[in-house]
């Protein structure tokens, strides 16, 4: 029997053995856990949302499924993750439990449309001894919004093995969510106005994933700071031990949020008049849960000819890498005014 390491890639959390009959589902529906179990207490609310209705697609054909939206971005175009983790599911449905997502590559070539479902059409590109790969496109109104590739691999444990070291932060406990900290600072009484509007309408947003910021921004006070950004982030909600293509199919989602945003740190005095991911590409490493705090270090390299490159680390508590990816994102700024002091 192949037992799991830490450190393999991206795999069933549950020990596997070669000759494991692969089933071609992926089970995205949470574990049957105790329902009173301290873990199932967990916000019930948004657990549905986020494995069985925005990961959990509705099998339309052989190789075509439909996906819905539970939350979309002020920008009023599909969030990036959501249309990546969806794509990432569908090309997992036709590949058996022994083998593992360890890669994807997508463009975005359209925006996505909140009033129309996606449709996702995966080609079976090749099935091979150690490695398959999966094509998808992420269709709406006849015409391709995403196109992505997929790997997947048998579990290959190999004496070749490490990992930069996770950078040392506080823990998530001693650290407040975003939702805690705009209410912190509406709970300012100097707080203008203005900016209460904004701050509650940020508060309002039904985002399934929940967010640590390490070094918290002062709202509203514009400062220039490194492309660099640290966060703890879960998946909102229970999901369990589960399939670990469900976490990765989550992490695909989570990694999306706020990874963009890295590049615009060292230029307060810009804000994005039309900002949005051109590619995403993303690595799994190791076996994770997606619904446990990981932090997520982000940073940008570079940005330039209105663009910007951004790449992050999804590290677990315990230091080991789980997952890597890489953006690039169309950047189109405009000077911010603010009104003269005169
Ligand atoms: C990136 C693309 C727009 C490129 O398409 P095109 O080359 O045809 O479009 P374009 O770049 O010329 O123009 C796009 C918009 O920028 C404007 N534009 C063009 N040139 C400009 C310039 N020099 N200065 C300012 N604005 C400019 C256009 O008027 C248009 O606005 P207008 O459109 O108003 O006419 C498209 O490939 C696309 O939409 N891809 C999908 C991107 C995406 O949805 N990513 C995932 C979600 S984003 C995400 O997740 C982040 C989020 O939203 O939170």
């Amino acid at each position: 029997m192949a037992e799991r390491k830490v450190g393999d890639i991206c795999g069933s959390s549950a020990s596997t053995t070669s000759d494991d009959h692969p089933k071609d589902t992926l089970d995205l529906k949470p574990e049957d856990g105790d329902p009173e179990s301290p873990e199932a207490q967990k916000d019930q609310d948004l657990k549905s949302v986020l494995v069985t209705s925005v990961l959990n697609l509705e099998e339309i054909d052989v190789d075509l499924y439909r996906g819905t939206h539970h939350w979309v971005p002020r920008t009023q175009r599909l969030f990036g993750g959501q249309i990546i983790g969806q794509a990432l599911v569908a090309a997992a449905k036709s590949v058996g439990d022994n083998l593992y997502a360890h890669s994807l590559h997508c463009y975005f070539v359209r925006a996505g449309d909140p009033k129309v479902p996606v449709l996702y059409q995966v080609d079976r590109i090749r099935d091979g001894r150690s490695f398959t790969v999966r094509s998808v496109r992420a269709i709406q109104h006849g015409q391709p919004i995403l196109i992505c590739q997929a790997s997947f691999q048998m579990l290959q444990p190999s004496p070749l093995q490490h990992q930069f070291t996770m950078p040392a932060v506080p823990p998530p406990e001693d650290l407040l969510t975003a939702e805690e900290l705009i209410r912190l600072y509406l709970s300012k009484p100097d707080l203008a106005e203005k900016y209460k509007l904004g701050l509650n309408k940020l508060l309002a947003i039904e985002v399934p994933i929940e967010i640590k910021p390490v070094n918290p921004p002062v709202f509203y006070k514009v400062t220039a700071s490194e492309p660099k950004n640290l966060f703890w982030v879960r998946a909102r909600g229970y999901i369990g031990e589960g399939n670990m293509k469900l976490h990765c199919c989550v992490a695909a989602y989570v990694s999306d949020f706020a990874l963009l945003g890295t590049a615009l740190l060292p230029y307060p005095g810009y804000r994005a008049q039309f900002a949005a991911s051109l590619d995403h590409a993303m690595w799994f490493h190791s076996t994770f849960r997606s619904d446990e705090w990981m932090l997520y270090e982000c940073e940008s390299p570079w940005a330039g000819g209105s663009r910007g490159l951004v790449q992050g680390r999804l590290w677990r508590r315990d230091g080991v890498l789980a997952a890597s990816c890489s953006q690039e994102g169309v950047l189109r700024v405009k000077p911010v005014t603010r009104p003269s002091k005169l």
